[in-house]
C-alpha cells in the first residue's frame, strides 16, 4: 500500500541523540529500540531510512519543524507537536517516574512534590505537560535525562522526571546510587512514529507495518533492551560502622569476662590461702595446746595439766565424798643410765616407761611426767589396796618389759591414799615420803604411806 511517489526514495529521519535505551546515536549508528523497530518497518514496507545525525533532541525537533527530517520513530504525542507531526498508533509504552535523592521521602505522585524543584529535558513532551497541569513546579531545564540526574545528585534541583527504562539506564551507568526512584508521574511514554505533515501519507504503511509485528518480535526487543545489569547496591558504610560497633561489643564483653575471671581466680588463691593459714593456725593452736598440757618427750601429761585439772578432778572427788590415790614412780639409779648410755638412750627409756604406764593404768586413771625420771598417776575413787594392785602390775610390766640396750630397768614406787578430805598436795607429800622411804629401803619396791 505505499504510495508509488516513496517507492526507491530514502526516507530520512531522526532521533533523540541520547536517550537509551530508547534510542541514541552511537559513533554515527542509530541505536536502541527504535533501531529496531525502524528495522522491522524497513523490511516489512520495503521503505529505506537514512539517519540524519543531530546533536540533540532539541535540533532534531527543529529538523523536523524544517522538513530536512521526515520522520522520528519514536516520540510521544503532543499539542506543540501536532502542529507539524502526524503520528502513527502507540507501539511502545513505558511509564515516568519522580527521581531524588535516597534520603528524600517516597512522594508517590506530583500532588506531592510541593514547592521541590524539578528537572526537565529541554524539548521533552513531559515538559510540556508539567506547564500545563502543575503551573506553580519550579523548572529546571536541562539538556537531557544525563543532566537531569546529575542535577538532582548534585542537589541544583530537587527532583527529575523522566521515563522509567532510561532513567534506570542511566542510574547504572553514571553510578548514581544516591538517587532513588521517589514516585510514579501516572502519565505513561506512549511512543510512536511522527511523521511531518507534507509526508503524511506513509503513515499508513508504517501503521500496517507495526500492526503486523508479532508479539514474539515486541517481546524479543523489550528483553534486549530490558536487560540492564543491576549490581548490588551495598551501603558499606553502614555495614563498615555496624561490624565496628559488632567489634568494639565483643571486644568490650572478652575484655569484661577477662578481667571478671582475673579477680576470680585472683579471689580464689586469696581463699586458698586464707584456707591453708587456718590450717596452719588451728595445727598451730593444737600443737601450742598439746605442748602446754603435755611433755614432749614421753607426751605424758605434764606438771601442768596436773595442776590445772586434778585440782579439779580432787574437788569432784570431795564432793562425791570418795577418795583419790597417788602413785609416784621413780626410776632407780636412772644417772648410771645416762651416765653408762648416753642421754639419747635415757630419752628412749623414758618413752618406753611412758609408753608401759599408759598400757598398765586403767581408763580412769591419769599419768603425769612429774619431772625428770619421776611419775605420777591419779586413781580417782581408788582404795590403797587398789593403787597398790596397779603399782604391782607396773612393777611386774617393767620387769617383763626388754628395754633398749638390755637395760635392767626397775623403778621404786610411793603410794597413798586421800584421808578425810585431805588436800592433793598433802597427799602427794605423803606418797613423795613413801617413795623415799622405798629408795632408802633398797629401790625396785612399793612404799605405802
Ligand atoms: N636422758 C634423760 N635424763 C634425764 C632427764 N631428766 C632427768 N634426767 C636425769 O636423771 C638423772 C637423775 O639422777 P638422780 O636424781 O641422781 O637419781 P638416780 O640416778 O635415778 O638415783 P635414784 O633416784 O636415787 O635411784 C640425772 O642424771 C638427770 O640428768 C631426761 O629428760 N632425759
Amino acid at each position: 500500500n505505499t504510495p508509488v511517489s516513496y517507492e526507491g526514495k530514502t526516507l530520512t529521519y531522526c532521533v533523540d541523540p541520547d536517550w537509551m535505551p530508547y534510542e541514541a546515536i552511537r559513533d554515527g549508528t542509530h541505536v536502541g529500540i527504535s533501531a529496531d523497530y525502524l528495522a522491522l518497518v524497513a523490511k516489512k514496507t520495503g521503505l529505506e531510512f537514512s539517519l540524519l545525525r543531530t546533536e540533540s533532541w532539541v535540533q532534531t525537533l527543529q529538523l523536523l519543524q524544517s522538513g530536512d527530517c521526515m520522520l522520528s520513530p519514536l516520540l510521544n504525542r503532543s499539542a506543540t507537536r501536532e502542529q507539524y507531526l502526524h503520528f502513527s498508533q502507540v507501539y511502545f509504552r513505558a511509564p515516568n517516574v519522580l527521581v531524588s535523592l535516597r534520603q528524600q521521602p517516597f512522594l508517590q505522585t506530583m500532588e506531592n512534590i510541593g514547592s521541590r524543584s524539578l528537572a526537565v529535558p529541554e524539548g521533552y513532551r513531559l515538559l510540556e505537560h508539567i506547564q500545563r497541569y502543575y503551573p506553580q513546579t519550579p523548572i529546571v531545564l536541562v539538556e537531557n535525562e544525563t543532566a537531569g540526574l546529575h542535577a538532582v545528585a548534585d542537589g541544583k534541583a530537587d527532583l527529575f522526571i523522566g521515563s522509567l527504562y532510561s532513567i534506570n539506564r542511566q542510574i547504572q551507568q553514571e553510578t548514581l546510587y544516591q538517587l532513588k526512584v521517589a514516585g510514579w508521574l501516572g502519565l505513561e511514554d506512549e511512543l510512536r512514529f511522527g511523521v511531518v505533515t507534507a509526508h503524511q501519507p506513509i503513515l499508513t504503511a508504517i501503521n500496517q507495518a507495526l500492526a503486523d509485528i508479532t508479539e514474539a518480535e515486541h517481546v524479543a526487543i523489550y528483553q534486549k533492551w530490558s536487560r540492564i545489569k543491576v549490581p548490588e547496591v551495598v551501603n558499606y558504610t553502614l555495614m563498615w560502622q555496624l561490624g565496628a560497633a559488632a567489634l568494639a561489643l565483643i571486644l568490650l564483653l572478652a575484655a569484661w569476662n577477662y578481667r571478671s575471671r582475673y579477680f576470680y581466680l585472683r579471689l580464689q588463691e586469696k581463699n586458698r590461702q586464707l584456707e591453708q593459714t587456718r590450717t596452719e593456725l588451728e595445727a598451730a593452736v593444737q600443737k601450742l595446746e598439746f605442748l602446754s598440757n603435755h611433755d614432749p618427750l614421753t607426751h605424758l601429761y605434764n606438771r601442768n595439766h596436773f595442776d590445772n585439772n586434778l585440782r579439779a578432778a580432787q574437788q569432784r572427788a570431795a564432793q562425791a565424798q570418795q577418795a583419790f590415790s597417788l602413785a609416784l614412780i621413780d626410776i632407780d639409779l636412772f644417772k648410771q643410765i645416762n651416765d653408762t648410755h648416753g642421754h639419747t638412750i635415757g630419752d628412749a627409756i623414758l618413752r618406753e616407761l611412758a609408753q608401759i604406764l599408759s598400757t598398765e593404768v586403767r581408763e580412769q586413771d591419769q599419768v603425769t611426767r612429774w619431772g625428770g625420771e619421776e611419775f605420777v598417776i591419779f586413781c580417782q575413787h581408788t582404795t590403797l589396796a587398789e593403787v597398790k594392785a596397779l603399782c604391782d602390775r607396773v612393777a611386774a610390766a617393767i620387769k617383763r618389759h626388754s628395754f633398749s640396750h638390755n637395760i635392767n630397768l626397775t623403778c621404786s614406787f610411793g603410794v597413798a591414799e586421800q584421808q578425810d578430805n585431805e588436800d592433793l598436795l598433802h597427799c602427794f607429800e605423803r606418797a613423795d615420803k613413801a617413795l623415799y622411804q622405798a629408795k632408802q629401803a633398797g629401790r625396785n619396791q612399793i612404799c605405802i604411806a
